[in-house]
């Protein structure tokens, strides 16, 4: 079958029989220096007919894949884990859907894959197909085309791609059995979001597709693996090598296709959920989140069926980057959350919403985050007010403001990455994470929520957003129409007039309006650090552990998180307060960091190797970052952290390392 290839030399060449030696094209166009700009050759159908020119899907700037073509609805993985050569390597049978004239080729992403061969599936037969792999041009990696033969519309075909991960791999961490806990056997876990399943799999790498999966994994008997689906066995032992399966049949973007593989022990913490980790852990992670089954049935009190099934939960090695991730069937969860007091579980309630905003309603694309985290935060917080009472709900989110207002004046006021939707043309995603889709986002519901009358309004709202766009995409313009549409009738036009949705969407900075919440919970926090500021460095005597006998842990880190916003306290005071209250003893891994970062501030020399300690072992992204950045701060310890980072660097996971080096002006 004959396809026109492209050159940057602009000679066109046809990929003909000839071309085809055992079934692989001979032509690749590693060195055609069009290929990472999208200049690709499209088919050619008629003689002479003009090919259609790749020119990038506009739907999505992180994605070379091209859904406006053909459209991926399955992926059938097949996969051995190679601990030796840390790879992933087998085959990706993907299903795919024409959606364009059914003449374009498949365009998929890749990163770092080492990419064997490409075939049509049809019964038992593969036929070889040639491809072309653009170069690895940044942050998006390799663009993929798979060159098909000439077909109809709404044609289905199924390709099969034989391929190899690498072991630098940006979305798979692997770990050797010393660098885990049980110190017995090797450790494989993967984090995608926002575009690093590509490095993983040949995949349409936007959450605009939405496809089910399967998989079967094999790996050394011994080891476990879990993935973001229902569990459907294992194999007979093999040759030293065990096969589990796995099935997803509710279609999800290719972000949340996740993997783990280890030592891991599980034990059940409710009617749909077990709780997996190293066997040293998991009794420890089985009482942290005994809540679990209650948070899931008050999100579905509020917004429906949970759809998944299971709700398991897996708590990874400290070298997790994130406090949890929302993988479909398995939330991923950092150890920092092993509080030993279950204070730490409201990132098991802000995984839980997610099941239903962000993994069911998910955001088209990563310029609409907030969707997907604005909306979970919001209903993490209504989860939490409807176990714990409404005060709860509002103390967090104060918290939350505040951590807001961090980012932003760390950031800049004018910094095109506080808008609620940014532009992310030619920009990582990993680079514009942050609090703001988050918080500000929360803030927008927050404020819509009392503009229409309260909570008893808004709710249903919430629930009917998740049922007209469930198991779909969508965008900020679609919730606005969605918005004004359900309370046109209800709420007075003048008032839904006043909403600045183009401030609150396109513009910089903290929220256009103020926003006011109950206090109830943070006068106490407050009070005391007044009261601390308000007294002399050289007598603290006042002071004793009965002030904050009453503290939950979370009013505790309110009022470091108050103190953190004050001009820092000298070392003499911040003896004092650890004199009254023990904060360095504290196993709350929240209490800590403040506390850490509070040592460093106020210049406290003794405390630095304790803050390098904590950032090293504790790669939470929310808590490394900004210990390294303090430590970078101070010149007293500068040198100190960035020895500290170029030791431990090959032991973070890649968005971990990449993120630091740009703290640390080592990118
Ligand atoms: C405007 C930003 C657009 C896109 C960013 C999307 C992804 C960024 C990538 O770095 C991954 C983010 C993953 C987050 C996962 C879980 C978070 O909710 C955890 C938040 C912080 C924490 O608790 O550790
Ligand atoms: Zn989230």
């Amino acid at each position: 079958m004959a396809a026109e290839g492209g050159s940057s030399s602009g000679e066109a060449f046809i990929l003909t029989d000839e071309h085809f030696t055992e079934g692989v094209a001979e032509w690749t166009n590693e060195d055609d220096d069009d290929a990472h700009d999208g200049i690709m050759p499209g088919k050619e159908g008629e003689e002479g007919e003009e090919k259609k020119m790749d020119v990038g899907f506009s739907g999505d700037p992180s994605t070379h894949s091209r859904p406006d073509f053909w459209k991926v609805t399955d992926l059938a993985f097949d996969l051995t884990a190679d601990f030796d050569v840390k790879v992933l390597r087998g085959f990706v049978d993907l299903s795919v859907e024409a959606v364009g004239s059914g003449d374009e080729n498949l365009i998929l992403d890749t990163r770092d894959l080492v990419i064997e061969s490409a075939a049509l599936i049809r019964g038992k037969a593969e036929t070889p197909v040639p491809f072309i792999l653009g170069k690895n041009a940044d942050f998006r990696g390799s663009r993929l085309e798979i060159v098909l033969p000439p077909t109809k519309t709404d044609c289905k075909l199924v390709v099969r791609v034989h391929y190899s991960t690498s072991p630098h791999s940006s979305g798979l961490v692997w770990l050797r059995p010393e660098q885990t806990t049980s110190r017995t056997l090797p450790y494989l876990y993967s984090h995608s979001e926002a575009i690093h399943s590509r490095s993983i799999f040949p995949c349409q790498d936007t959450p605009a597709v939405k496809s089910t999966y399967s998989a079967k994994i094999t790996v050394p008997s011994g080891l476990t693996v879990l993935m973001s689906a229902i569990g459907k066995g294992k194999e007979a032992e093999d040759a030293g090598n065990v096969a589990f399966r796995f099935e997803q049949s509710v279609p999800i973007p290719s972000y949340l296709v996740a993997i783990a593989i280890g030592n891991l022990e599980s034990r059940k913490i409710g009617p749909r959920s077990h709780v997996w980790s190293e066997p040293e852990l998991v009794d420890k992670a089985a009482y942290e989140f005994a809540e679990t089954e209650e948070m899931l049935a008050a999100a579905e009190s509020m917004v429906g069926s949970y759809v998944w099934g299971i709700y398991d939960i897996l708590v990874l090695p400290p070298s997790f980057p994130f406090g949890g991730m929302e993988n479909p069937c398995l939330t991923f969860l950092t150890p920092t959350l092993l509080a030993g007091d279950r204070s730490l579980a409201n990132v098991v309630a802000h995984e839980i919403a997610h099941s239903w905003t962000g993994n069911l309603v998910t955001n088209r694309n990563w310029e609409h985050f907030w969707l997907n985290e604005g909306f979970t935060t919001f209903l993490e917080r209504k989860i939490k007010g409807k176990m714990m009472g409404e005060e709860h709900r509002q103390f967090s989110a104060i918290e939350g403001l505040e951590s807001l207002t961090d980012e932003v004046n760390r950031r800049g006021l004018s910094d095109p990455l506080t808008k609620l939707v940014p532009d992310l043309s030619g920009l990582d995603p990993d680079d514009a994470f942050g609090s703001v889709p988050y918080e500000k986002g929360h803030s927008l519901l927050f404020y819509l929520e009392q503009l229409v009358g309260g909570a008893e309004k808004f709710n249903p709202c919430l629930k009917a957003w998740i049922d007209k766009y469930k198991y779909q995409t969508a965008d900020s313009q679609d919730f606005k129409g969605f918005f004004e549409e359900y309370f046109h009738k209800s709420v007075d036009a003048k008032v839904l007039a006043s909403i600045d949705w183009k401030a609150w969407f396109d513009s910089p900075g903290m929220p256009p309006v103020e926003l006011k919440y109950d206090d109830t919970l943070t006068k106490a926090c407050t009070a005391l650090k007044d009261k601390w500021c308000s007294t002399s460095d050289k007598d603290c005597s006042c002071f004793t552990g009965k002030d904050v006998v009453d503290f939950s842990a979370a009013q505790k880190i309110n009022f470091l998180a108050q103190l953190l916003h004050e001009e820092p306290f000298c070392v003499e005071k911040l003896h004092a307060i650890d004199r009254a209250y023990d904060f360095s003893g504290s196993l709350n891994a929240e209490i800590k960091f403040r506390w850490l970062r509070l040592c460093i501030r106020g210049k406290w020399e003794d405390m630095i190797p304790q803050a390098v300690a904590f950032a090293v072992e504790y790669q939470r992204m929310k808590f490394c970052r900004p210990i390294f950045r303090d430590l970078y701060a101070w010149n007293r310890s500068k040198d100190l952290a960035v020895e500290a980072y170029k030791l431990h660097k090959d032991t973070m996971a890649y968005v971990t390392a990449t993120q630091l080096a740009k703290d640390l002006n080592l990118a």
